[in-house]
């Protein structure tokens, strides 16, 4: 078994249990039911938008521990005041160390910030929850899902006024699982069965995603002339976790980022052409 299906077995018995212990119901009682999501494609679009979706990520099973001792709350914070568009919070505890309460802190400390719930999406239980957690934004990774259950998840997130990523890593992904439903294409340079990390990956499927897509390009992203070269090729999201939280003050690392983004690029936003 790799290490995906491993995740998503374990996964399957935490939400059966997660279930047992609140219904349905009672999620949609929760407060924050009734807030209106904010639009992570508008953030990462917007004309001044970095187009930095920034994440919280204590640990993964290919690194270990990369940041056992910084705050959620004070973390997203800067990260936003640093010039991040979007927050990615995980919320998987056995391999990458995330829990409901880091969203929900991540939640009351950034009201203006869309953040996208980052998890291991298989079961329509887990999008009552993001919501009910303060997301606004859900992930489904192509390489656990059928196209079906993309369809479906998705269709069900809108109907809750969530935004969806969709997370491919390859050609074959990307043909099977791509619906209208969804709003955002992740190209993730990490494969998640092997851990191998390369963008070459979002420059060669860059052009098969289609424009109506927000293209983001996702993991082992750490320097601006890559972003600038992968900016060029079509990409307008950039998901980027350990490249700050490896540092003591990630969102010093990020602000260190944006301004090499600017040097380069001095008008480095969505809405120029390089
Ligand atoms: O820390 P990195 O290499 O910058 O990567 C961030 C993000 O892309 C990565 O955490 C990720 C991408 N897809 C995922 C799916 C599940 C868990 C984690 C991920």
């Amino acid at each position: 078994m790799n290490i995906l299906e491993q995740i998503v077995q374990h996964k399957r018995s935490e939400v059966a249990q997660r279930r047992a212990g609140t219904s349905a119901r009672e999620l949609e009682q929760h407060p924050s039911f009734k807030r209106t999501p904010l639009s992570a494609r508008q953030a990462i679009t917007a004309a001044d938008s970095t187009g930095i979706i920034a994440e919280f990520k204590r640990k993964s099973p290919s690194k270990g521990i990369i940041n056992a001792s910084v705050s959620v709350a004070e973390t997203t914070k800067g990260y936003v005041q640093a010039g991040a568009a979007c927050l990615s919070v995980l919320t998987d505890e056995p391999y990458f160390g995330g829990t409901p309460d880091d969203l929900l802190a991540a939640r009351q400390a950034n009201p203006a910030t869309p953040i996208l719930r980052k998890d291991f999406i298989i079961d329509p239980y887990q999008l009552l929850e993001a919501k009910a957690w303060g997301a606004d934004l859900i992930l489904l990774i192509a390489a656990c899902l059928s196209p079906e259950e993309v369809s479906s998840l998705s269709r069900l997130a809108h109907d809750l006024g969530l935004e969806v990523l969709l997370e491919v890593h390859d050609e074959d992904e990307l043909d099977r699982t791509l619906t209208d439903t969804v709003d955002l294409v992740g190209v993730n340079n990490r494969n998640l069965k092997t851990f191998v990390t390369s963008v070459d990956t979002s420059l060669r499927l860059a052009e098969r995603i289609p424009d109506t897509f927000v293209r983001v390009t996702e993991s082992g992203l750490q320097d601006a002339a890559t972003m600038l070269m992968l900016r060029e090729a079509g990409y307008q999201g950039f998901l980027i976790g350990e490249a700050f939280m490896r540092t003591p003050s990630p969102a010093d690392a990020l602000a260190g980022l944006v301004a090499d983004l600017r040097r380069q690029t001095p008008s480095f936003t969505n809405n120029h052409t390089l």
